[in-house]
């Protein structure tokens, strides 16, 4: 038989997937991923000094947007996107017209797994987000789902369908994301554990999502992934993916969504100043010693059953609630939803409901 020419496979979700990396860097990173990542569109959202030429490899598709392209699209409501923080990457979540989003820190590279593959971090996350979540009954085999495992003895069969996944979180090796604290007390540890699972975050369970490694469905879950008020001109820093994990898991358990978290892993490579760090953070440790219980104590009424709205009750529960905490609070609530009208003015498909995006919620 002649030759069979060996065709790639075409990537799973190639059109349907934008890769978001905020960054004030050169992208040299690309280079590693570049057998992963050379075959999807890339937004690039440049951070900090928009006169700075930002240097992409060559060979890939991407679209870039710097202070000025923000400020150009977004007019006053800019106000809502930081600068000089990392949380600059939610422009790329708004901006994008794709189903799927993944997005990835510029000093984060391809980990290799216990038998030394090269572990393919797109490929997984997208895996996570097309097989359900079980956050109402926990499965001690881990994900059900998996090649090899399954639901176990006693796991009811009305939940084994789970419930259409929104989110997937990854992690890393190396350097691991701990708060400055922590990287001051243990400045040379290193996570070198690699642990094989995929877990669904239980409904009512929070848990502090990490922005470098990260996946979600933009069409389930997007207008929700705001990284707040960071940055230049705010008195905190760091806490912009976890008020966004806040948001969302809230979100998330009221309409019947689910969060994943545990593979894939990447390789994180560079340890930010500690001493930078706690400056950006300082507020936020004993500011989350009060917006946990605020998070865990949240509901949502019925007829909130689209995110945007969701997300707008949300934020008057934050000017409420939060205000007196610190005025900050009352400025972030107002930004949610300035956050709101410019994802609607960018994205005019209107609100969805979880059914209206064909998704049956669990009741
Ligand atoms: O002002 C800035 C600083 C950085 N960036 C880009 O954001 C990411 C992360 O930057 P970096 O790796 O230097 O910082 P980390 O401390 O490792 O970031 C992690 O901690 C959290 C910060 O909120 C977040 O979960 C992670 O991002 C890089 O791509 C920088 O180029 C920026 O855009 N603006
Ligand atoms: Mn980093």
């Amino acid at each position: 038989m002649a030759g069979v020419s060996k065709v790639a496979p075409t990537p799973l979700l190639k059109d349907e997937l934008d890769i978001v990396i905020p960054t004030i860097r050169n992208l040299d990173f690309l280079e590693m991923w570049r057998p992963f990542f050379e075959q999807y569109h890339l937004i690039i959202v440049q951070d900090g000094d928009p006169s700075k030429v930002i240097k992409v490899p060559e060979g890939f598709d991407y679209e870039l947007y710097n202070r000025n392209d923000i400020n150009r699209i977004l007019g006053p409501k800019a106000s809502c996107i930081s600068f000089k923080d990392s949380a600059c990457r939610c422009f790329g979540y708004m901006v994008s017209k794709k189903k799927y989003i993944f997005t990835i820190d510029d000093d984060c590279f391809v980990a290799k797994d216990p038998s030394g593959k090269d572990i393919n971090a797109l490929e997984q996350h997208i895996k996570n987000l097309l097989t359900p979540s079980t956050p109402f009954f926990f499965n001690t085999l881990y994900d059900p789902y998996r090649e090899g495992a399954d639901f176990v003895r006693g796991y009811p069969f009305s939940l084994r369908e789970g419930i259409p996944t929104a989110v997937s979180h990854g992690l890393w090796l190396n350097i691991p994301d701990y708060d400055a604290p922590t990287q001051l007390v243990k400045p040379l540890e290193r996570n070198t554990r690699f642990v094989d699972a995929v877990l669904t975050i239980p409904k009512g369970t929070l848990f502090p999502m990490c922005g470098m490694n990260l996946a979600f469905n933009r069409e389930l879950i997007g207008p929700a992934m705001y990284f707040g008020l960071m940055g230049d001109g705010q008195p905190i820093g760091r806490y912009d993916d976890m008020w966004a994990g806040w948001c969302m898991k809230v979100i998330c358990d009221h309409l019947g969504l689910g969060v994943k978290t545990g593979l894939p892993y990447i390789w994180h490579s560079k340890a930010s100043n500690p001493f930078v760090n706690l400056k950006k953070e300082y507020k936020g440790i004993y500011w989350q010693e009060e917006l946990i219980p605020f998070f865990q104590s949240a509901t949502l009424p019925k007829d909130c059953t689209t995110v945007q709205s969701c997300y707008i009750e949300l934020s008057k529960q934050v000017k409420a609630k939060l205000g007196k905490v610190d005025d900050y609070f009352l400025k972030l609530a107002d930004a949610m939803v300035t956050w709101v009208e410019a994802w609607d003015e960018l994205n005019p498909s209107g609100e969805k409901s979880v059914e209206q995006n064909g998704v049956v919620v669990a009741k």
